[in-house]
């Protein structure tokens, strides 16, 4: 099937759209009027200059306010009509989209509604034009796909077809099920937008929150597959209106409008990828660090009680392990401060996994490294973290000589629990659909939440049986100039089946304020004798409603940006406690105000 994307989608003026949508593999383009009206080129010049990006122009849209009005106000709306076909004409597009009246002039009468658009597709067909009808969620009359449909059937004109459009029929409460029993022929063009589930009023809905297939809530596959029983074979184009999206490079937001598409596409059953590999589980995490943060990082490390076990054997790269817990510190990478550079995770095959992530146009790559240095595939994440794929007979340790350390028994840390990274604001939505799609990394909750410097929201990912698993955050709103907040922290979390005796052994806990435990006493009637301990040891509590709970401390933040977490998961808790997060937040303002540096608040009491 065709590919197509509204120029809505995507920011810029029409140059900037139609160069990101051609780069990013489209076959053709919805144009949005008010594209063309601000271009400096003529129709005849976009029309050359889609041609030329290999780009069809598949529907001029939207005409408005038409159908159901006066006598006199429908010759004036034939007469701009006809005004719009000439530029249609030069163009070199056939289908206008006619979206349902929003005029209070207009009529609640289906039968003026069919009539008024016979006219209008008559004067079309003249044209060589065909008028797709739309019915807006927030239409004055019409408001549904099949109340359109109606509307069309009665008109019953060749030239007079549909436009289904996914937000419009998903956000209302009509099933789309009937759809695949439309007239053969009679949809003229379908329109693909995901949304979050949120209440609100549908026209702002429908503006302001729009996503690509696959980062919101909605059930496209299935609506996907209901068009298709149609004999639908047009293109498909998404229509997203979004307000980040508005604002974010166009070259990007098209590539990710595109991974949207093939996922779906995928997902439908329209064109099956090589299936998404099965994680499992965290081998390393590698941050990047320089002259400064190096020390600071193998210092916090150290206090966890990891040994530095392996020594890469060309490059700046040390190994550090605690049981299954790995981290990776890169003095080779020439960027300032610290930063999570890469995750690798395990998985049975990571050529397939490569072969779907350039699918999904995911930039991926076989890492190049000199003699005796085993290759690995990676792919690198919207936020530039690089993903590394293992398998059992990829030996990526044998890339290190052994220091001959050991960690003993170090502090009881078991394994990488999650990572959590915050997403910069332009890709959050790109970064969940990239997870999701490339990595099928299935989403749990999205939960928001208020931190001392704004809202934020979380997005969780993990594999089913919770091997791997990410915890993605962003601020609901660009941050301003006032932002004293760690600038978009890291950190990983690792697992034990002890938090008070490996709390007792590791001396750089975070200190949580006494207000934090008299509130939780309060809210989940802990005993004191419950509080005490956690207070003491600076553990923080969460509790989900099958009575799962989860017990967890963090470090102070390391080399400016990253953090450690110590999670204790108990009864099949599955959250990531962020109700607490604001809470870490205060903590961590609070420890570099008064201190000026991360050291230790909580003296180690083992
Ligand atoms: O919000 C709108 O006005 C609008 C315009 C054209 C569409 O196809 C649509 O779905 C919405
Ligand atoms: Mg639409």
């Amino acid at each position: 099937m065709r590919r197509s994307i509204a120029t809505v989608c995507v920011s810029g003026t029409l140059d900037d759209k139609l160069t990101a949508a051609a780069a990013a593999g489209f076959d053709g383009i919805e144009l949005f009027e008010n594209d063309l009206v601000v271009s400096p080129w003529s129709p005849a010049e976009i029309r050359a200059r889609c041609a030329g990006l290999g780009l069809s122009i598949d529907l001029y849209q939207p005409f408005r306010d038409f159908e159901g009005v006066p006598a006199d106000v429908l010759e004036l709306n034939l007469r701009r009509a006809a005004r719009k076909f000439d530029v249609m004409e030069a163009l070199g597009t056939d289908t206008m989209l006619v979206c349902s009246s929003v005029s209070p002039d207009a009529r609640d009468d289906d039968a003026l509604a069919a009539e008024h658009l016979s006219r209008l597709a008559t004067q079309a067909a003249e044209r060589g034009i065909r008028i797709a009808y739309e019915a807006l969620a927030w239409g004055r009359n019409v408001s549904t796909w099949d109340h359109a449909w109606r509307i069309v059937r009665a008109a019953g004109h060749p030239a007079l077809g549909l436009c289904l459009d996914s937000f419009h029929i998903l956000s209302r409460e009509v099933s789309p099920d009937g759809i695949a029993d439309i007239t053969p022929g009679k949809i003229f063009f379908v329109q693909l937008a995901d949304a979050p589930h949120l209440r609100m009023d549908v026209l702002q809905w429908s503006r302001h929150h729009r996503l690509f297939p696959g980062q919101g809530a909605f059930d496209l596959p299935g609506l996907i597959t209901n068009i298709q029983a149609s004999g639908y074979d047009g293109p498909l184009s998404l229509e997203v209106f979004n307000d980040v999206f508005r604002q974010a490079d166009p070259a990007r937001t098209a590539v990710d409008a595109m991974r949207s598409l093939i996922a779906l596409e995928d997902r439908a059953g329209l064109h099956p990828l090589p299936p998404a590999p099965t994680l499992r589980g965290h081998a390393f995490t590698e941050f990047a660090v320089d002259g400064g943060t190096g020390p600071q990082l193998r210092e916090a490390l150290r206090g966890l009680g990891f040994a530095h076990t392996g020594q890469h054997r060309t490059k700046p790269v040390e190994l550090w392990e605690q049981s299954a817990c790995r981290v990776v510190l890169n003095s080779a990478v020439t960027r300032p401060g610290a930063a999570i550079s890469a995750i690798a995770v395990s998985t049975d095959d990571p050529e397939a996994a490569l072969r779907r992530a350039v699918a999904l146009r995911a930039p991926a790559h076989v890492s190049a490294h000199g003699p005796r240095e085993v290759s690995l595939a990676s792919v690198t994440a919207p936020d530039g973290t690089d993903v590394f794929l293992t398998d059992h007979s990829t030996d990526w340790r044998a890339d290190f000589l052994s220091t001959g350390d050991s960690p003993g028994i170090g502090t009881g840390l078991l394994s990488t629990d999650h990572i959590g990274l915050t997403q910069p604001f332009d890709h959050f939505d790109e970064a969940g659909l990239f997870y999701d799609s490339v990595l099928g990394l299935g989403r749990l909750a999205t939960e928001e939440f208020a931190a001392p410097f704004g809202l934020m929201r979380s997005r969780a990912l993990a594999t089913t049986g919770r091997e791997v698993r990410l915890a993605l955050t962003v601020a609901l709103l660009r941050r301003g100039e006032w932002a004293p907040g760690v600038p978009e922290p890291q950190h990983i979390a690792f697992s034990t089946s002890d938090i008070m005796a490996t709390a007792a052994r590791v001396p750089q806990r975070l200190a949580i304020p006494d207000n934090y435990y008299a509130d939780l006493a309060a809210r989940f009637a802990l005993p004191d004798d419950t509080i005490e301990p956690l207070r003491r040891h600076g553990v923080l509590y969460d509790r989900d409603a099958h009575g799962g709970e989860l017990l967890h401390f963090y470090t102070p933040v390391h080399g400016g940006r990253v953090f450690f977490e110590i999670v204790e998961r108990r009864g099949g808790y599955d959250a990531f406690g962020e109700t607490n997060a604001p809470v870490r937040m205060a903590a961590h303002r609070h420890l570099r105000l008064t201190t000026g540096r991360a050291t230790p608040q909580l003296a180690g009491d083992a």
